[in-house]
């Protein structure tokens, strides 16, 4: 299965509909390049890392930007993780939400991110925790399941008692969006690894490129496999990331190196 990974250059200056417009071109050019799976970045449509201009771009579930990823998911035939928005509920409350669309522009699942970022740039104090984890299948032409999906979202990935929980839902492929700083590079590459290794999962982590409130964003998205093996791993440079996963390499991988049934806690 082929899976692209738009890191996004995340430009603050660019109104939504803007930056709307370039992702959506990008998913566009990743399926005529034919990627079956498409991701995008963390709050890419929303100045990524800043949480300033998050309370007046935010949207409602089905709002804008989810019809235009929709509508994107329909017109190239695939599956797209549009990556995160920033959902206004009718309560007023904020989340950090992931949204996935199948080639008929349902709506396969939401992550409401659940560890939000309690670090200096604030997200702790503007977004509301998500209190669900979500896992999906993704399914082939004929029906049949490829991969069961688990949903994280950047700082998540600090948190190893999440995507246990996911593997215990079923999860065998973890799709991360990230805005992740070039400053913690070394987390990023360590944990996201770490997270695969110990899961034996795929990581197809999409982060964003650029600089946001004067930080530089790391790029450096990564597919791992359920060994950890780094299969693509791009620059800190906005690009598209293709690679070629097997989804029969995890049950494989969990078979002759049983580390999932081993487990005594
Ligand atoms: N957007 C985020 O969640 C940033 C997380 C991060 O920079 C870190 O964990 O380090």
């Amino acid at each position: 299965m082929k899976v692209a990974l738009v890191q996004l250059d995340v430009d603050l200056t660019l109104p939504v509909a803007k930056a709307r417009e370039l992702a959506v071109a990008k998913v566009h050019e990743a399926a005529e390049d034919g990627a079956e799976l498409v991701v995008l970045p963390e709050l890419w449509a929303h100045g990524a890392f800043d949480p300033v201009p998050w309370p007046a771009t935010a949207e409602p579930l089905h709002g804008e930007t989810a019809q235009a990823l929709r509508e994107a998911a329909i017109d190239c035939g695939i599956v797209l993780h549009g990556g995160s928005i920033v959902e206004r509920t009718p309560d007023g409350k904020l989340y950090n939400t992931s949204l996935v669309f199948d080639a008929e522009g349902e709506l396969l699942a939401g992550y409401r991110k659940i560890h939000t970022f309690g670090f200096d740039q604030g997200e702790a104090a503007v977004m509301t925790p998500g209190e669900h984890i979500t896992t999906f299948p993704l399914r082939d032409i004929d029906d049949s399941v490829l991969t069961e999906i688990g949903l994280a979202t950047c700082y998540d990935v600090r948190f190893p008692e999440l995507y246990r929980k996911l593997v215990d839902a079923g999860a065998q492929t973890v799709v991360q969006v990230a805005a992740w700083p070039t400053r913690r590079l070394s987390h990023w590459l360590t944990l996201c690894r770490a997270r695969a290794i110990e899961n034996q999962v795929y990581m197809l982590a999409c982060a964003c490129a650029g600089t946001q409130a004067g930080l530089e964003m790391t790029g450096h998205s990564l597919v791992i496999d359920p060994w950890g093996e780094v299969i693509a791993e791009a620059g800190a440079e906005a690009t598209t990331l293709y690679a070629e996963i097997d989804p029969a390499f995890v049950p494989t991988t969990r078979e002759r190196f049983p580390v999932l049934r081993d487990r005594r806690l």
